[in-house]
């Protein structure tokens, strides 16, 4: 009775902001009634059949909710007991789940009250004591794959501790969840493998793939990032070790931009693999077979983007990520307007790099038409990139024909000319194809076009070599290098290369990090990573929050316009296109925040009516890092003395 009464005052401490109502932008409380959180739905979800009609959300359906009731509600989700029983989960469950779990964070009051006091130490921690502890014990580890395994182990016991550090130290811990260990990662992903973070659908599952997405425990997935591991990075094909990297993405998606976790699904189609030495490692995690092509991975695919419809919704969105080039340009061709997808390999990668170039344009003084652009490599980045190149140049008023001269492209044979001897020009290598004599190497072409950008994204590292940085260096004052390729070993040169051999006039940005260089009379360039990651988690912020099903190229462009807004004069003293690491958040909701009204301007939003005020609504849809209350909301009775009823 004692340890009852001991328990109900305690409720009364709870923080009544954390279990009654979400707090909006300026900290004050509002009710859950007034806030845009609620269950996604039920309509929307799990459709007999995928229909492609137009799909009107009101806000109350767009985003979800969060606080209490939404830990309450994924506890059944996860086969804990249903809603309605929630509060008899037992509290074992809860230390499990990753979602739930906020480790020593447990109060004395809910130790108590959900049965697990006496599970953990007497010590009860502050989330911000707990991200100390994340630090120290992450800078004990010295190789990186080791950060790696442990940080993926924190997000399978703590999702909101994992959210924190990670959101906290972006610069330091990016390159950790993120390029370039991810790709060791992948490379590795049979010892890396711990538990289900995703789904794997096979070949084989083929006919059954709306199944295997039911087997999947939550519900309202909103996003999902999918590869079929054809072309990991620049390190090929990894089969379904490139699990790592949809899992990394969407990481991104949580920690850059505020996707709650649980809307977050990372899959990998498992079509085999035509990787010979994964195929002979024992401990490889996929098929062991040659990858299916033709009909029969059409069909799989076509399957798998209406079991997605079918389960989650028509605005759920999908994200294509280092699929082979010819499915890329292929599958975004087929599936784009009537799918909510975009490819960021090709398109993302675009995005962030025009951003680059419209933000160089402030230190040489010119307009984007009066460069001249010769791309290293003709695959899903250069021809994304070129093309977007093409259309912002058009805005700038010039005609495609004119754009598209300013464009001189490389691959394997060479300058991509008309008429080339060998043949074999898809129609998106013809359209940049220039009327000259066949120019052999990258060098060649670099003497021919005195191009004022080069930019590299053909996964050769060291294809800039000091040779052709020192011309690039003679022909212009401030010569552009972007070294895009992924992972550090495949870039095109690095950051010192790049300035040493320009006598530090290189205005240089790369896909992976780089450290800082020091110049020779001691002023510090930070060169900026001209990576998708500034554009993807935003931009997928923007889709989600306006219910945008047909992702055109105006939407890439504008991001693009969007972050080269955002860097600052400072940015460019210090050689960095890009805002720094940590301001990478807000750059997501601003990039959103565009998404979002021009979404209502060209009437492709979904979401009605459009918020008065787009950022508060957008960030009112974030997911909140900070530990939800585990017990249920209390209320006050009146007080004693008026219940009193008077017996004499
Ligand atoms: O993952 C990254 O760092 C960028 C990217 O999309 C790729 O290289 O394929
Ligand atoms: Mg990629």
């Amino acid at each position: 009775m004692e340890f009852l009464s001991r328990k109900v005052k305690s409720h009364g401490q709870i923080d009544a902001r954390q279990v009654n109502g979400a707090l909006d932008t300026s900290g004050k409380i509002k009710k859950r009634s007034e806030t845009a959180m609620s269950p996604a739905p039920p309509a929307q979800r799990d459709k007999t059949s995928a229909t492609h009609g137009a799909v009107k959300q009101s806000y109350a359906t767009s985003v979800g909710k969060c606080t209490y009731e939404m830990e309450r509600d994924r506890i059944g989700i996860w086969g804990c007991g249903d809603s309605t029983s929630a509060n008899k989960i037992s509290g074992l469950d809860r230390l499990r789940h990753p979602g739930l779990n906020k480790g020593m964070a447990f109060t004395i009051e809910e130790r108590q009250t959900l049965g697990i006091h006496g599970l953990l130490p007497a010590r009860v921690k502050s989330q911000e004591e707990q991200v100390q502890m994340c630090k120290l014990s992450i800078e004990r580890y010295e190789d990186p794959l080791n950060k790696y395994i442990y940080l993926m182990g924190l997000l399978d016991r703590n999702e909101h501790l994992f959210y924190r550090f990670v959101g906290e130290n972006v610069a330091d811990m990016m390159p950790i969840v993120y390029t370039p260990t991810v790709g060791l990662a992948c490379q590795k992903y049979g010892l890396v493998y711990r538990r289900p973070r995703g789904l794997f659908i096979t070949i084989h599952d083929k006919g059954h793939i709306y199944d295997i997405l039911k087997n999947w425990p939550e519900t309202d997935v909103r996003a999902i990032v999918v590869t079929d591991g054809e072309r990991i990075l620049g390190l090929g094909d990894l089969g379904a070790c490139g699990m790592g990297i949809p899992v990394g993405k969407l990481s991104l998606y949580t920690a850059l931009a505020g996707i709650k976790p649980h809307q977050c699904l990372p899959i990998t189609l498992d079509v085999g693999t035509n990787n010979q030495t994964m195929l002979d490692d024992p401990l490889y995690i996929g098929l062991r077979q040659r990858r299916v092509r033709g009909p029969q991975y059409d069909e799989f695919i076509d399957e798998f983007m209406d079991a997605v419809v079918r389960r989650y919704g028509q605005n759920c969105l999908i994200q294509f990520e280092d699929f082979g080039n010819a499915n890329a340009f292929r599958l975004l061709e087929k599936y784009r307007g009537k799918y909510c997808t975009f490819n960021d390999d090709i398109q993302g990668t675009a995005a962030v790099a025009v951003a680059g170039l419209l933000a160089s344009l402030r230190i040489t003084g010119k307009k984007l038409c009066e460069n001249t652009i010769v791309f290293q490599g003709a695959g899903e980045a250069s021809l994304g990139i070129a093309s977007l190149c093409v259309m912002a140049m058009i805005a700038e008023g010039c005609s495609d024909e004119k754009a598209r001269s300013r464009i001189w492209m490389v691959d394997s044979k060479g300058l991509i000319v008309k008429n080339r001897p060998e043949g074999g020009l898809n129609e998106h290598k013809e359209r940049f194809a220039k009327d000259h004599a066949p120019v052999r190497t990258l060098e060649e072409v670099v003497d021919v076009a005195k191009p004022s950008v080069l930019i590299g994204a053909a996964a050769i590292g060291g294809a800039f070599t000091p040779s052709i940085l020192r011309k690039m260096g003679a022909i212009n004052d401030r010569p552009v290098i972007f070294a895009l390729s992924n992972p550090t070993s495949k870039a095109e040169c690095t950051a010192i290369d790049a300035y040493s051999n320009t006598d530090e006039r290189a205005i240089f940005a790369s896909g992976s990090p780089f450290p800082e260089y020091r110049t020779k009379s001691g002023r510090i360039l930070r060169p900026g990573q001209g990576n998708n990651s500034y554009i993807f988690p935003g931009l997928a912020l923007g889709i989600i929050c306006a219910g945008i099903i047909d992702i055109s190229e105006d939407f890439m462009l504008l991001a693009a316009e969007a972050l080269a807004e955002i860097v600052c004069q400072e940015d460019l003293d210090q050689g960095s296109l890009y805002p720094p690491l940590k301001d990478i958040q807000d750059c997501s909701v601003k990039i959103a925040k565009k998404i979002v009204e021009h979404a209502y301007q060209t009437n492709k939003a979904s979401v009605f009516p459009q918020p008065e005020n787009t950022e508060e609504f957008i960030r009112a849809q974030m997911y909140d890092v900070r530990y939800a209350a585990a017990v249920p909301p209390v209320y006050t009775w009146p007080r004693d003395d008026v219940l009193r009823v008077d017996m004499i």
